[in-house]
Parts: structure tokens; C-alpha cells; sequence
């Protein structure tokens, strides 16, 4: 074993310190005597964070830095989550390895309510996913969305000063983070299907660097790629990042792969879904075809509104 350092570049928010931690105990794991440090760094996604993500230009506002690092020999890895890393990586980095998935689900978080039907009408509802404020409003038109932004703490602190009646957050960080204790309920997908990749983390790194793709090979987990490139596969084709109205969830049983995919305006007053499946190997062409009847059926007017381009 070689015993030059793996050093993982790493955002520094609680959930991004979690993730990096948990590939460093792995990696530590499997090959006792490794030397992991972790390079924490900002990012301009942690800087910004009272202009709506959609607007500034969404994609990647979180990973570049990261890629940056690697691409200048200061870090080997970066870890992701997976609902966070762009479609498209800089020359010379790709997305190695993809680790099991943890819960993908959205988790409705109160101290006061059980479920979004126990909701009073009128009820201020906290979230800036407009996947999740789409689908809410479709099935609640008369609750009122209100902007949340920030780290999961934080999220959870302004639900707690009283600013909201609730707050949806992804059951995976909450999970993570040992606050499952806040999560009043789970909100199954077919009540809000999860962002592409969510609950799910990858790890990136220099394409040609040897070493590190042979020591991470170990933490990959199949079906979870399968399921992600799926997913991922969709939103390439409508060219959307994290920050669009649009889910995407595939689960495998045996072989076959089932993607769920929608897009919807941000008000939930038009949502577009629908459902393929096919061998799981077929992945990316299952997330490209979901795609093409996604955009036959209206998607592509929706999403030029919320990209500003029509
Ligand atoms: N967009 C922020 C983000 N990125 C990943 C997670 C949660 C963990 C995951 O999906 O892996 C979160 C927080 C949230 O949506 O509540």
C-alpha cells in the first residue's frame, strides 16, 4: 500500500463534512494504514444564499471549487451528493464511483403537524426546491410556499423560530446527520418524486490518476449506479440542473430498471409525467427516452419559462 495521502476536497457544511467522513472511514477500512485528510473549502453556492439558485445559474454553484482543487493537484477526490453534481464535469474529472444509496425520499419536518394533510389551509410551507414546491402545490394549491435557504441546521433552526408551519428536506441529510427524530413523516415518491441522485453519493476524481481509481473501486455500489444514471440520464436530456422543477426516481427489481420522471411548473398547476422501464443496463437509454416523451408531452414549454427563456 502506497502511503501517499488521499486528500478529499469537501465542502464545509455538516452534511458535506458527514460525507467526506464517511469515505474517509471506508477508505480507512478497507485499507488499514491509509492516510485520508480532508481539504474543507467554500464554495460560491455557500456564499450566495439569499438570491434563488435558479436565477443565478444553478448548475454547479457547489462543485466547482472543488474541481478546481483537483484539477491544480491539491486534492485527489471531492464527494458529492449526488442530486448536486452537474451533468457535465471539466476535462480530466469524471464521476468514479457511486456509493449505496441512503433513503431517497422527501421527509416532511414539523413540530406541530404529522403529514402535509394535517396541514391547515393557508399553512406556510418552507422549502426553495421548486421540484418540492411544484408538487406540494399541486395537491395543496391553497398552502404558501415560503423561500428556505441554507445548510440543514439552519433550516431546521428557522422552522423552529416559528417563520414556517413546516419544512421539506431530504430524508437522506436528516438521516445522516443523526436527526431522524425530526422527521414527522416520510413523503412517499409518488407524493413527491426525489430529485435525480438523491440520498445518493459519488466521488470525483482525476480520470487519469491510477491509484486513487483502483483505492476507491471498492466503495462502488451497482444498482445505486444504475439507478443515478438513470435519473441523471433524464436530466441531461432537459438540460436541467438541480434547481428545476423536474423528478426523477428509478428503483431496479431483478433486472428491470423503472424510471419515474416529471416535470411541472413551479405553482403545480401543470405537472408532465411519466414512467419507462427496461433492462437495467439499458440505464441511460431509459432516462433519454423518458426524456423525449416527457418533451413531447409539453415539458419543454414548461422549462423555458423557468429558464427564462421564453
Ligand atoms: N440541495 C441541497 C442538498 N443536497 C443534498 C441534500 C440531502 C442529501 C442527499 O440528497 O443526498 C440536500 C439537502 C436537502 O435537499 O434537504
Amino acid at each position: 500500500m502506497s502511503h501517499t495521502p488521499i486528500r478529499i476536497a469537501t465542502r464545509k457544511s455538516p452534511l458535506a463534512m458527514w460525507q467526506a467522513e464517511f469515505v474517509k472511514a471506508q477508505l480507512e477500512n478497507i485499507y488499514p494504514g491509509i492516510t485520508v485528510e480532508l481539504l474543507p473549502m467554500s464554495t460560491k453556492g455557500d456564499v450566495i444564499l439569499d438570491t434563488p439558485l435558479a436565477k443565478v445559474g444553478g448548475k454547479g454553484l457547489f462543485v466547482k471549487e472543488l474541481e478546481v482543487a483537483m484539477l491544480e493537484n491539491r486534492a485527489d477526490i471531492a464527494v458529492h451528493s449526488m442530486k448536486d453534481v452537474p451533468v457535465d464535469f471539466p476535462e480530466g474529472l469524471g464521476l468514479h464511483v457511486i456509493c449505496e444509496r441512503e433513503d431517497p425520499r422527501d421527509a416532511f419536518v414539523s413540530n406541530v403537524y404529522k403529514t402535509i394533510d394535517d396541514l391547515p389551509q393557508g399553512a406556510v410551507v418552507g422549502t426553495s426546491s421548486l421540484r418540492r414546491q411544484c408538487q406540494i402545490r399541486a395537491m395543496r394549491p391553497d398552502l404558501v410556499i415560503k423561500d428556505l435557504r441554507g445548510n440543514v441546521g439552519t433550516r431546521l433552526a428557522k422552522l423552529d423560530t416559528g417563520d414556517y408551519d413546516a419544512i421539506i428536506l431530504a430524508a437522506a441529510g436528516l438521516l445522516r446527520l443523526k436527526l431522524e427524530q425530526r422527521i414527522a413523516s416520510y413523503i412517499e415518491p409518488e407524493v413527491s418524486l426525489p430529485a435525480n441522485g438523491q440520498g445518493a453519493v459519488g466521488i470525483e476524481c482525476r480520470l487519469d490518476d491510477d491509484r486513487v481509481k483502483a483505492l476507491l473501486a471498492p466503495l462502488e455500489h451497482k444498482e445505486t449506479r444504475y439507478r443515478v444514471l438513470a435519473e441523471r440520464a433524464m436530466n441531461t436530456r432537459l438540460e436541467g440542473g438541480c434547481q428545476v422543477p423536474i423528478g426523477a426516481y428509478a428503483e431496479i427489481k431483478q433486472d428491470t430498471l423503472t424510471l419515474r420522471g416529471l416535470v411541472g411548473n413551479p405553482d403545480g398547476s401543470e405537472i408532465i409525467s411519466d414512467t419507462v422501464s427496461g433492462h437495467k443496463e439499458q440505464a441511460i437509454e431509459l432516462g433519454q427516452q423518458l426524456a423525449e416523451l416527457l418533451l413531447k408531452k409539453g415539458a419543454k414549454v414548461i422549462l423555458d419559462v423557468v429558464y427564462n427563456k421564453a
